[in-house]
């Protein structure tokens, strides 16, 4: 039985709606007392905010720390049921991503009706929505919360293909693998990189209908649309850098353009703007922390894909030099961060000359212990324990023989934090030309357990990390990444951010995104209430260049407490 909280017909050019399927959810006597009990009920809920009862039902029940919606996510989900095109920027870890699941599995199912021989016809599922994310992690996040949401919906849930898909690359298989089970069961949801979805065009263009599409988002639009900050007065090198883009466009513009219509076509001879019935053009929804004005530029003048309709959902985000004027209480959730630098090298670890004790800067105290809001309880997981030794041993012999490039008195100083600071699980972000494998082996070596980000290709690996741990574990691990795979990713178990080197924030030779860079990576932690800690730790050499980032964002490093006996 498929699972469609409400099924609609399209046809060219009208819409039939049905009567939407009523459904038994099955909620436990404990759920059904906090369902009476402890959800305010003077804030709105997820119903009141336009969710299906059946789907607002399944999100208590999937993730009992979620009662009610942030008001962003209200406003979000009734524009999304409205077709509207939407900029949605909101602080990391504020709850988009997940708003935006909720709104895209609350649309209507797209049905076609298909005329067969004779007078007979057919009604055909078809993909309704398609989320663009920058990596494959973020998509099966995705997955993993629709996945939550169907268990949680029916006794007998629906299979979790007719309801989402991925379509990434992932390790060995060729994305032509997925083809089958697109064709052949469109999701209402796919989730996909833009280069994935290019290269399944590229072998099957009918795999994907993208002119059936209603909805088609841009998860963290900014990292997967390249632009290059307004320049009145642009010299040579940036008007080379603005050509080299534009003649050699990412796989996401590529698609926008399949989409949406090139910019040449914008206008048909008679005027007509393609934004006019009865061109059927998706719904747009462009989201990430930090949008900025070039990417507007581009979406609202460059491209014409936007216009004062669009609804801009906006919550002020971190102070970004210049640009954005930020309200004192919109940074309430960022003093749940503490950033720290640390500078190592031969004569020992000490505190960045700038950082300040924490009582100036009036931060509470980093407490761990309180219990985890995340959405499922801890597992331990001993497989999880025999895949990271399996790898680790794998590359053990090559690494023994060859001296690390990597900075060994950063790595010391961030096995010698990790072991006193932290309680479950942390992220050490590497350098984006640096070797994962690498890092992991000397880190092991140091006595880290730690593992890389790509053993998320494990089901194992995945399913561990994506959910809450409730208590100290034993034997924390240390993720090992770079920048470019952990955009938008949600470890609700998370508590540190660990930066090896000012190297790790670079990012396309482009200062501006380094900024976006350091906001990405701190934003792992600090999510939905939660406390975490930043610490970069860096040579002499990177003191002044990581001092200037953080003044431009107008943080203040916090002398580590760890580190507080340093002579
Ligand atoms: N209404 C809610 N109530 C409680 N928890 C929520 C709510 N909405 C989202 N969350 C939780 O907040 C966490 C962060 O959500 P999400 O990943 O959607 O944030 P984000 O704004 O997309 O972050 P980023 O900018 O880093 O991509 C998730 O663990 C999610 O379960």
């Amino acid at each position: 039985m498929k699972l469609s909280w409400s099924t609609s017909i399209f046809r060219t050019k009208y819409w039939t709606q049905c009567q939407p399927t009523r459904r038994p959810i099955s909620l436990t006597a404990e759920d059904r007392l906090h369902a009476r009990f402890t959800r305010p009920t003077p804030s709105p809920t997820f119903e009141d905010a336009g969710l299906r009862p059946l789907l607002a039902q399944a999100v208590y029940t999937a993730f009992p720390n979620v009662k009610k919606p942030t008001e962003i996510q209200s406003t979000l989900i009734s524009n999304v049921s409205q077709g509207k095109d939407i900029i949605l920027q909101d602080e990391t870890g504020s709850g988009k991503s997940f708003g935006l699941v909720l709104a895209l599995l609350n649309k209507p199912r797209m049905i076609f009706t298909d005329d067969m021989k004779g007078d007979q016809k057919r009604d055909r599922p078809a993909i309704t929505s398609l989320v663009l994310v920058p990596h494959r992690d973020l998509a099966f996040q995705m997955l993993h919360w629709i996945d939550s949401i169907t268990q949680a919906s029916n006794v007998h849930p629906p299979p979790l293909s007719s309801i989402a898909q991925v379509l990434v690359r992932e390790g060995r298989r060729h994305i032509s693998e997925g083809i089958p089970s697109i064709r052949n069961e469109p999701p209402h949801i796919l989730i996909a990189t833009p280069a994935s979805v290019l290269e399944v065009l590229h072998e099957d263009p009918n795999a994907i209908h993208l002119e059936e599409l209603s909805t088609v988002v841009f998860d963290e639009v900014d990292y997967l649309i390249e632009t290059l900050p307004l320049n009145h007065k642009p010299n040579k090198s940036h008007i080379q850098k603005i050509k080299k883009i534009r003649d050699h466009p990412g796989p996401a513009r590529s698609l926008l353009d399949q989409i949406y219509g090139e910019p040449s076509n914008l206008k048909s001879e008679k005027g007509e703007s393609p934004r006019d019935p009865p061109f059927h053009r998706p719904q747009l929804i462009l989201s990430s922390a930090t949008i900025r004005r070039q990417l507007k530029y581009y979406f609202f003048s460059e491209r014409q894909l936007l216009d004062k309709n669009t609804v801009k959902l906006r919550r002020a985000v971190m102070r970004l030099h210049g640009q954005d004027e930020l309200a004192r209480d919109e940074l309430a959730i960022r003093s749940l961060i503490s950033h720290h630098v640390l500078v190592a090298s031969e004569d020992g670890i000490v505190n960045i000359p700038s950082a300040i004790k924490a009582e100036e800067k009036q931060l509470s105290p980093v407490d761990f212990d309180e219990p985890n809001s995340g959405p499922l309880d801890a597992t331990t997981s001993p497989s999880l324990d025999r895949i990271i030794d399996a790898t680790a041993a794998s590359r053990s012999i090559e690494f023994s023989i060859t001296p690390s490039p990597l900075n060994q008195n950063l790595l010391e100083a961030i096995a010698a934090v990790f072991a006193l600071d932290v309680p479950s699980v942390a992220l050490l972000v590497i350098p984006p030309n640096a070797s994962v494998h690498r890092a992991v082996y000397d880190l092991r070596e140091m006595g880290v357990d730690a593992l890389g980000m790509d053993l998320l290709i494990q089901d194992r690996g995945r399913s561990y990390l994506l959910q809450a741990d409730k208590t100290h574990n034993a034997n924390p691990k240390l993720l090992v990444c770079t920048s470019s795979s952990i955009r938008g990713v949600d470890f609700p178990s998370l508590t540190h951010v660990f930066i090896l080197g000012y190297e790790a924030l670079i990012a396309k030779d482009n200062w501006t995104l380094t900024l976006d860079t350091y906001i990405h990576l701190c934003g792992r932690v600090g999510r939905f209430g939660k406390p975490g800690k930043v610490i970069t730790v860096v040579d002499k050499e990177g003191v002044s260049r990581i001092d200037k980032v953080l003044h431009t964002l107008d943080i203040s490093p916090v002398r580590l407490h760890a580190l507080e006996n340093e002579a």
